[in-house]
């Protein structure tokens, strides 16, 4: 079983310097009437919470505490009941109840189990917030965490968004989460816990040597306030100034971006515009490209081959996670790895607006209302989602004929890498081709009422990002 740190049983080791002593104050709630508090019942959210109870308490306002339990510690139930204890000793300071959420973590193959616990409980933590009615969530995270996060990611080679490491206040899922003590050393948390008698559980996870943020904490951090004891408050520094820097690099990524894409605001880029722009000012602005494409940062090594590369690869692929990097005709392209089954059976979506998932073909059918260049609202109620046979004949310009997609494809210069996306059938006839439009003998008058057709391709696109 987890220890109860119960200062009854606490040892009597000097108390630590406090330097200021208002860690209830929280003007961030300035105006709150409830708040939300992530409850782990661990040293540091056992104070968050006393305190956040002492700044309802002068308020009349409201606290929940919200504590998730991952399920995968032997000693959870204990936790729990922990939690409920403590939170039903401070219904004497404040209006204050607790919000439980039990999860049954899977953790896909290949993932982090940490990531993923944290995902989930940053999910739970939400969905209980929510139905709380707070629209902000408290976390106890303190200067030492901050500082931990900071080295930790240094020692990642991550650049400006993971050394910005925690922010003070950031609006996520429709909830505002707010750091308070993010300046605040842990011993100022330490010195209103014994000030207060307040008992916490300790996690022995804390000591596994295994995990890095341990390690750091355990061996290294010692040594460096030893040698440097003005160390936290000046990378704290650093970090705030990492944060600014990093600002101004998306704003200008965004930008950059906005000069390299297509015209018509398509996905692809020009190479051309790219090979204008200072080598680090390309990597930021695929970088940003890139997370909005496919839902993931990019490698820095990634962005390096793609900086270095793509002026004399005219035809290049580049691998990243969950597809591909495409040059063709001075453009470049992601392509999504999509997932999908080695032969897509034939598969039918019900013709109204909305985006339709297509597990199947491992993307997404978009269809929206449009004035002009859609098939028309009236006639069959389905579409037909059908992989290419060879032979099919679309009509790209109504006074033109009809001739076969792979000559189409072709003259409209569609890469072979975008011929993937199924044909969209309608009462037995071809109405759309991703990269080609809608056929023109399917195309109704403008003004008329029609549903443009889109195909969106990979796991992001399913996922709704
Ligand atoms: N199981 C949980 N349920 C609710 N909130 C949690 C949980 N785990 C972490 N949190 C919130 O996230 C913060 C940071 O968690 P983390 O595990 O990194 O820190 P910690 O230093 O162990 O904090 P604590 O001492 O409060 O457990 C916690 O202080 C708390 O506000």
């Amino acid at each position: 079983m987890n220890p109860i740190h119960d200062p009854g049983r606490s040892s009597s080791a000097a108390p630590p310097v406090v330097r200021r002593d208002d860690l209830a104050a929280l003007p961030m709630l300035a105006g709150h009437t409830r708040v939300a508090v992530a409850y782990s019942g661990g040293h540091d959210s056992t104070v968050l919470m006393h305190a956040t109870c002492l700044w309802a308490a002068a308020r009349g306002a409201q606290v929940h505490a919200l504590h998730v339990q991952h399920g995968l510690s032997p000693h959870a139930a204990h936790w729990e009941a922990h939690c409920a204890a403590q939170v039903d000793g401070w219904t004497r300071i404040a209006r204050v109840s607790l919000h439980i959420r039990r999860l049954a973590l899977v953790v896909p193959p290949g993932a982090s189990l940490e990531a993923h616990a944290r995902a989930a409980r940053y999910a739970a933590l939400a969905d209980m917030a929510r139905e709380a009615g707070c629209d902000t969530v408290l976390l106890a995270h303190h200067l030492d965490d901050q500082v931990e996060t900071f080295l930790l990611q240094a020692l990642r080679g991550a650049g400006p968004a993971g050394l910005s490491a925690m922010p003070v206040d950031i609006r996520r899922d429709g909830l505002r989460w707010v750091r308070p003590w993010l300046d605040r050393p842990r011993v100022e948390l330490a010195a209103h816990r014994e000030a207060h008698g307040l008992s916490h559980i300790e996690d022995d996870s804390n000591a596994d040597p295994r995990l890095a943020r341990n390690r750091l904490r355990l061996l290294v951090l010692p040594a460096l306030r030893a040698a440097f004891p003005q160390a936290d408050e000046t990378l704290s520094a650093c970090v705030r100034q990492v944060q600014d820097a990093r600002v101004c690099v998306d704003a200008l990524a965004r930008i950059d971006l906005e000069g390299l894409r297509d015209v018509d605001g398509g996905p692809a880029l020009s190479v051309s515009q790219l090979l204008e722009l200072a080598p680090a000012r390309q990597r930021h602005a695929l970088r940003r490209w890139l997370i909005e494409r496919s839902g993931h940062a990019p490698s820095q090594a990634l962005l390096m081959r793609l900086s270095t590369e793509v002026e004399h690869a005219p035809d290049g692929r580049w691998q990243g996670r969950g597809g591909l990097v495409h040059a063709h005709r001075g453009r470049l392209a992601w392509v999504a790895e999509t997932g999908r089954c080695p032969a897509p059976p034939t598969c039918r979506v019900s013709l109204r607006p909305g985006r339709h998932p297509v597990p199947d073909w491992g993307g997404v059918l978009v269809i929206e209302p449009v004035l002009r260049g859609g098939i028309s609202q009236v006639g069959g109620d389905m579409v037909e989602l059908r992989p290419r046979q060879g032979g099919e004949q679309f009509q790209s310009h109504p006074q033109g004929v009809p001739r076969s997609l792979k000559k189409q494809f072709q003259d409209a210069g569609v890469p072979s890498w975008a011929r993937a996306a199924p044909l969209v059938w309608r009462d037995g006839l071809l109405v759309q081709v991703e990269g080609l439009g809608v056929d023109a003998r399917a195309r109704v008058r403008d003004g008329e009422p029609q549903w443009s057709l889109r195909w969106e391709a990979g796991e992001q696109a399913v996922a709704g990002r």
